[in-house]
């Protein structure tokens, strides 16, 4: 039967009380790592467009059962993680965590989810896998699947983002608020220092993981490096998409903060 269990930790590892924009900068930076590992070992296949072209395709398919066996072992009790596609989200079959409720009643229903599908698939993909069609369709889902979490993860983390500067600053925020003037929370909402950082280091991160790895010394120092993914490409990945779509999060969930 199920049973309840409590716990105050929260995103970050800290418990409510220290729940800071720190710790959760913290856990932006420590995301970073799987999402550059995610898209590394996604690059290992091309881009087996068969897969995922249609609406009822190999991956939609996979990505729906996988996501109803999850719902079933309580991962969407966690409010950081957004399904897909679950429209209805099946209870959980054991014993659920208790998370604490950190976030407005409403964050539930930030989910963007639909977006990232398709600039993931279309726009993405394309840019950092080779072109071709190897017929792998079902180690590429799993691949890609791990690619949509890790991305996912990161953009809708931008609820906890909001809500800290919200209770950091709330005066400030409230009046932008309650006119539903998004142009004047994005001002509000937006360090341009902490993003370039961000890219600085992405990139940085893909250039050591993704770095072909050699025992012989005395090689060629003048010889190119090769990467697995270009790193240059996952600093774009995040300037041009990830960045800007977690903001859009913050400022969805912004908008419900006072309902
Ligand atoms: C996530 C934050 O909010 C905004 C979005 C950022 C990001 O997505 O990396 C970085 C800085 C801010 O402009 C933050 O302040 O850390």
């Amino acid at each position: 039967m199920a049973r309840v269990v409590e716990s105050d930790t929260v995103p970050g590892g800290s418990d409510v009380q220290q729940l800071s924009l720190d710790s959760i900068r913290e856990s932006l930076i420590r995301q970073e790592d799987t999402i550059v590992f995610s898209l590394i070992e996604r690059a290992k296949f091309p881009l087996n467009s068969p897969a995922f072209e249609d609406s009822s395709s190999l991956t939609e398919f996979f990505v729906r059962e996988i996501e109803t066996i999850q719902a079933k072992v309580g991962r969407y009790e966690n409010p950081e993680e957004n399904p897909f596609f679950l429209d209805t989200i099946p209870h959980s079959v054991f014993p659920t965590h208790k998370y604490p409720q950190v976030l407005h009643p409403k964050a539930s229903s930030v989910n963007i989810n639909k977006r990232l599908w398709d600039v993931y698939f279309k726009e993405l993909l394309p840019l950092f896998v080779k072109p071709g069609d190897d017929g792998n369709y079902a180690s590429t889902a799993a691949s890609d699947l791990a690619c949509l979490h890790a991305l996912s993860r990161r953009i809708h983390y931008g609820k906890f983002v909001a809500e800290i500067k919200f209770r950091d600053s709330p005066h400030d925020y409230e009046p932008a608020i309650r006119s539903k003037d998004t142009e004047a929370l994005m001002k509000l909402l937006t360090f341009e220092k902490v993003e370039e950082m961000v890219k600085k280091r992405v990139e940085k991160k893909a250039e050591t993981f993704g770095q072909e790895v050699k025992c012989v010394s005395g090689g060629d120092e003048s010889e190119k490096k090769k990467y697995k993914v270009d790193p240059y490409l996952v600093s774009r990945i995040y300037g041009e998409w990830l960045i800007p779509l977690t903001k859009d999060v913050e400022v969805e969930y912004l908008l419900r903060r006072l309902d």
